[in-house]
């Protein structure tokens, strides 16, 4: 078995999970700011790599991302390595302290969790945003009168709603039976969440810094 690239007595990394339009990008703002976390989008990441002058792989992106599906984890974890990596270099965290990552929207496939875990970072803890359907559908397609999203318009939604039960629940639950996941409940305010996302980082031991 690989060494993972970073240890976790340098770097703790938290997994932040939950359907598309649950609000993983909204409580991600809070949590930088309270507790000092760098935000990793593996969505953002790819949407930059997808338009990014010479990269190979922007048709392949562009085209997994308008029907809703998985893009192959080699591209999505090479791309979050870097960006740590990239991030420990440039902006350390305090002496004495760990980097804090949260990793937003992925593992979304039992396999990427495993392969991260191996070569990158085995994680400390999964958040998890719990949202009916009819509410992320509502929330998207609101978000999509400004987002510029290819996605978020009604078929794309769709096809990402299948993706997340058939595919990344299966995550969720894994973690699950690990006792690794804080779940919430996500279809209230933004600042009820925020508060029992705070409430149950902090009973796993994260505090605020
Ligand atoms: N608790 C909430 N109540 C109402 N709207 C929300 C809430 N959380 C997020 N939103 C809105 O819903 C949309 C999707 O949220 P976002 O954070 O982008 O979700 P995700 O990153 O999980 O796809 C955004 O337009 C956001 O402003
Ligand atoms: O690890 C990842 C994360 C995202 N995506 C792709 O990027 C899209 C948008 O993901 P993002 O997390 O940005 O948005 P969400 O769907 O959660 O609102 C997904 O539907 C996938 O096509 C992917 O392939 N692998």
């Amino acid at each position: 078995m690989s060494t993972p690239r970073f240890s976790t007595n340098d770097v703790t990394v938290v997994f932040f999970l939950g359907g598309p339009g649950s609000g993983k990008g909204t409580q991600s703002a809070n949590l930088v700011k309270d507790y000092g976390f760098v935000h990793l989008s593996a969505g953002d990441l790819l949407r930059a790599e997808q338009v990014r002058e010479g990269s190979q792989y922007g048709e392949l992106i562009r085209e997994y991302i308008r029907e809703g599906k998985i893009v192959p984890m080699e591209v999505t974890v090479a791309l979050l390595s870097n960006a740590m990596a990239e991030s420990l270099a440039t902006s350390p965290p305090p002496a004495g302290t760990k980097a804090r990552f949260l990793i937003d929207g992925f593992p979304r496939k039992l396999d990427q969790a495993v392969f991260f875990e191996e070569t990158v970072c085995p994680s400390e803890l999964v958040l998890f945003l719990d949202c009916p359907e009819d509410v992320m559908e509502a929330r998207l397609l609101k978000r999509g009168e400004t987002s510029g999203r290819d996605d978020d318009n009604a078929a794309s939604i769709r096809k990402r709603f299948h993706t997340f039960v058939e595919t990344s629940m299966p995550v969720v639950d894994d973690f699950k039976k690990k006792d690794k996941v804080v779940w919430v409940k996500a279809d209230s305010s933004v600042e009820q969440v925020y508060a029992e996302v705070k409430a149950g980082i902090e009973a796993r031991g994260l505090q605020a810094r």
